[in-house]
């Protein structure tokens, strides 16, 4: 299958292609059938070290490199990646379980996260300010900080290494980055790439293994300057902890809790779409999902009925066959935690509408699943669900919908639906959330700062913030 091009099962340090010091290897599997797709070094803290050693080395390369150097390797970097668009969505369908399409389009964004900071890395301007007296000029200029730590999740296991590696090659920094080992090829297809397109050795180094021992190494190192993580709160606090001791640069895109509140006046046809593209894209597997959909009286009954409809149609199945929409979780512990939930809100009084099993094949699939009756002491009013269910919470007045839509220690993304004007700015106002969708449910974009506030992170990704971060700013001082 053309897809193997990028199957890789090495690890890429200091641009060449190694197996772990030990020889031992991890299997991967595709969720969806259970088979074992290939092996991927099980590496440990003296491959991290050496790969920091390559990445290091290359930084006065890189980041000295004229800037338009840079940016045309950017270009090459993009073509590759939607020249290879459909193989790279195969390997990604295989070793994570999406949908075709979501693979072909999380590809697709990658290349566009590339192409955004090939263009935004040229208007990355310092400041000359004015000084109090004459005889003085003081400058801030922007550097790259160096060597870049990346840990990321398995749920979009390309596009979360596109929006933190784009913006640290453009600045000039260099990378080590250790992929979620249930999808490391997708994230070893960066070390291909960057190798295809003439990126100096040791400029993008990705280890496979251990995530204790290589983040370990990655987070001990004070050569490290920046630590760039998206996946669970829980070890995100842990990375955040091992951190102080070198005081790294961090960004931190962790878990969320988003709400999605539908009012009376909204288009109820409008919110039942931006509700299935929220809650149930990547069978529910995104930090933005939605998590907890509340919605007023007036429209309760008529969204529950639009909603039902809608994901009966779903299809569920293997990734790469045609018209399927709701792939495999991504293991059956994810499947365990979904059912877990459902019991518990069947014990508070919650009805399950529609799904509520596994789903027929034997893997990791789940029915796509309403809870309606949800109320704010089951567990998904608090936790992060992950996984293809819908809980509709119902709501009559709007002051309530916004406490509750804030009783939660994360703050990501949330949603709304609403066509009063001043609604809005109220919600935009009030909502503690670092990110808001109004009569929308599909948020990400490259253009725009995407990340969390409260215990959903640090930093944002995306937009001309998310360069920023791959920034230090330098004051120089200058008297003549
Ligand atoms: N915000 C988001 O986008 C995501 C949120 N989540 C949430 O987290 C839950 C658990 O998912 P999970 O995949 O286990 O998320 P984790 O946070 O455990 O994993 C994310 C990444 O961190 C690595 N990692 C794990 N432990 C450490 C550590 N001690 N030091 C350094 N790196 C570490 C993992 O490696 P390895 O794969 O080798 O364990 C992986 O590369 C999900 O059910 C979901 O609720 C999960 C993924 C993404
Ligand atoms: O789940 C995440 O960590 C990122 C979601 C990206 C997207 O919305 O496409």
């Amino acid at each position: 299958m053309s897809y193997s091009k990028y199957l890789k099962e090495a690890n890429f340090i200091g641009g060449s292609w190694v197996g772990a010091d030990s020889g031992d290897t991890i299997d991967v599997t595709n969720p969806a059938t259970g088979e074992v797709i290939g092996t991927v070094p099980a590496c440990g803290d003296v491959e991290t070290r050496r790969a920091i050693d390559a990445a290091a080395e290359a930084f006065d390369g890189l980041a000295g490199m004229p800037l338009m150097e840079r940016v045309g390797l950017l270009w090459k970097l993009h073509d590759a990646l939607m020249d290879n668009q459909k193989s790279l969505a195969e390997l990604l369908t295989v070793e994570m379980g999406k949908p075709m399409a979501e693979a072909m389009g999380e590809i697709g964004i990658g290349a566009q996260y590339v192409r955004w900071f090939a263009e935004e890395v040229r208007r990355a301007k310092g400041e000359i300010v004015p000084a109090p007296s004459n005889g003085r000029r003081f400058l801030v200029t922007k550097h790259p900080v160096g060597v870049v730590g990346m840990i990321t999740p398995w749920n979009f296991p390309s596009s979360m290494l596109a929006r933190k590696i784009a913006p640290a090659l453009a600045v000039g920094c260099t990378v080590v980055a250790k992929p979620a080992t249930a999808t490391p090829y997708s994230g070893l297809a960066w070390g291909a790439l960057a190798e295809e397109v003439g990126y100096p050795k040791g400029a993008v180094n990705v280890l496979t293994g251990s995530a204790r021992k290589i983040g370990g190494a990655i987070m001990d190192d004070p050569r490290v300057r920046k630590v760039t993580f998206t996946g669970s709160t829980e070890v995100g606090k842990e990375l955040i902890r091992q951190s102080a001791d070198t005081v790294k640069k961090l960004s931190m895109e962790l878990g969320g809790n988003a709400p999605f509140l539908v009012f009376d006046d909204a288009d109820v046809d409008a919110a039942v779409s931006g509700a299935m593209v929220s809650k149930f894209r990547n069978s529910g597997q995104t930090c933005v999902c939605a998590n907890r959909i509340y919605v007023q009286d007036g429209v309760y009954d008529a969204f529950v009925e639009k909603l039902k409809i809608a994901v009966e149609n779903l299809k569920v199945g293997d990734g790469r066959e045609a018209g399927v929409e709701q792939g495999p979780l991504i293991d059956m512990d994810a499947v365990e935690k979904v059912e877990e939930f459902i019991a518990d809100a069947k014990t508070k009084g919650g009805t399950v509408v529609t799904g509520g099993s596994r789903h027929g094949n034997g893997h990791s699939f789940f029915e796509p699943t309403i809870v309606t009756e949800a109320t704010q002491d089951m567990k998904f009013a608090k936790e992060e669900i992950f996984g293809p269910l819908a809980p509709v919470f119902r709501f009559t007045d709007e002051d309530d919908a916004i406490a509750w839509a804030n009783d939660t220690d994360f703050g990501l993304a949330s949603y709304a639906y609403t066509r009063d004007i001043g609604r809005i700015f109220k919600l935009n106002e009030k909502l503690q959330y670092g990110m808001i969708g109004i009569n929308s449910g599909l948020i990400t974009t490259v253009e725009a700062p995407f990340g969390g506030v409260k215990e959903s992170g640090l930093g944002k990704e995306g937009g001309s913030q998310g360069l920023e971060d791959y920034q230090d700013v330098k004051y120089t001082a200058v008297d003549f």
